[in-house]
């Protein structure tokens, strides 16, 4: 799977698609503008960075770097994501920060939680969160492959649950996929990254990040003309992303593009927004068949809402 995607990263180099802020802006200001009444008192344990000692260096993302931190006084252990903006970006952080007060009011226990934000003197922007100590479902997928029906079926239960909070409170989570899936220690599996980081100055290629996520994106986000994408409100788009994840932990690759096809832009938009071929093992059940289609409908109007998966037999499961 690390195969495919590095070889899809390097052909996308050489594509025109339309950048990572623009695809990932998608509607989430209004939904985010609507709950800036929900603002309160930040967390008690976490007043000041300077609490925080740094451990260890967890890992970088497309503008920042997520550290392992503990709490001097508490002795807690936190992660801190650390994000940089360059100096034109002072609008752009504004908005970030007015959104990261807001995300700071998400609590839900399917959703990895942001305690505390700061800013720096030097102008990076710091997130407290939720320490989850087993990394992401893609470094999972890493050393496990495939993972069977009856994990899927768990992993699938929370992040339904996890979306159906966020979409209660108009939040679109816009890039659900492995590496935004997060495992604690328990070997539960959270929601985190709400597109804050899409927003900045990244220190990876602005094509390989948009790569990795284009790959989750429904037809009506990378094709809007052809799928009305200007009328889809985004939540049905991270159904159709939940839909490719949970189809990529069952096969062990990623699903919409076969092992021996050319994984360049071209067939990964193909394959998203024309592709009729939808493969899925002869031996996964009839439910998770049902529920992945429900999932990958490419009509976003006719694809399933969270409430509607949330009743589905896939996710109520007696394990
Ligand atoms: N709360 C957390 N607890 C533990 N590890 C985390 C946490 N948040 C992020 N990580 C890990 O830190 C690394 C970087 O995460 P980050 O969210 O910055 O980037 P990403 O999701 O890998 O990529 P992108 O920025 O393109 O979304 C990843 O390996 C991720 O699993």
């Amino acid at each position: 799977m690390t195969l495919v995607r590095e070889r899809r990263h390097q052909q996308g180099l050489r594509l025109s698609l339309p950048s990572p802020l623009a695809a990932a802006d998608f509607r989430q200001r209004s939904h985010y503008a609507a709950l800036l009444s929900a603002i309160g008192p930040t967390s008690p344990d976490i007043e000041s960075l300077s609490d925080l000692e740094k451990l260890t260096v967890i890992g970088h993302g497309n503008g920042g770097t997520v550290y392992k931190v503990r709490n001097r006084k508490s002795s807690s252990v936190y992660a801190l994501k650390v994000l940089r903006f360059d100096q034109n970006a002072a609008v752009i952080r504004h908005q970030v920060a007015c959104e990261a007060e807001i995300l700071k009011r998400v609590d839900s226990q399917f959703v990895v939680k942001c305690l505390a934000v700061f800013d720096t003197i030097g102008g990076d922007l710091c997130f407290v969160m939720e320490h989850m100590e087993k990394g992401s479902l893609y470094d999972e997928l890493r050393v496990r492959v495939k993972l069977p029906e009856d994990v899927v079926s768990v992993i699938a239960q929370r992040v339904v649950r996890g979306l159906q909070y966020l979409h209660g409170m108009q939040i679109v989570h816009g890039d659900i996929k492995p590496s935004n899936l997060l495992i604690n220690g328990k070997g539960e599996v959270k929601i985190a990254d709400f597109g804050v980081s899409k927003i900045v100055v990244g220190t990876r290629n602005a094509c390989e990040a948009c790569m990795g996520t284009c790959a989750y994106m429904s037809p009506e986000r990378v094709d809007p003309e052809r799928w009305d994408g200007g009328n889809a409100d985004g939540f049905s788009g991270d159904v159709w992303s939940l839909g490719v994840v949970l189809l990529e932990c069952l096969v062990g690759h990623y699903p919409l593009i076969g092992l021996g096809e050319k994984p360049d832009w071209a067939a990964l938009i193909c394959a998203i927004c024309l592709g009729e071929r939808l493969e899925i093992p002869e031996t996964a059940s009839p439910d998770f068949r049902s529920f992945v289609r429900r999932c990958l409908e490419k009509d976003w109007r006719k694809r399933g809402s969270v409430d509607e998966l949330l009743d589905h037999p896939f996710v109520n499961r007696i394990l």
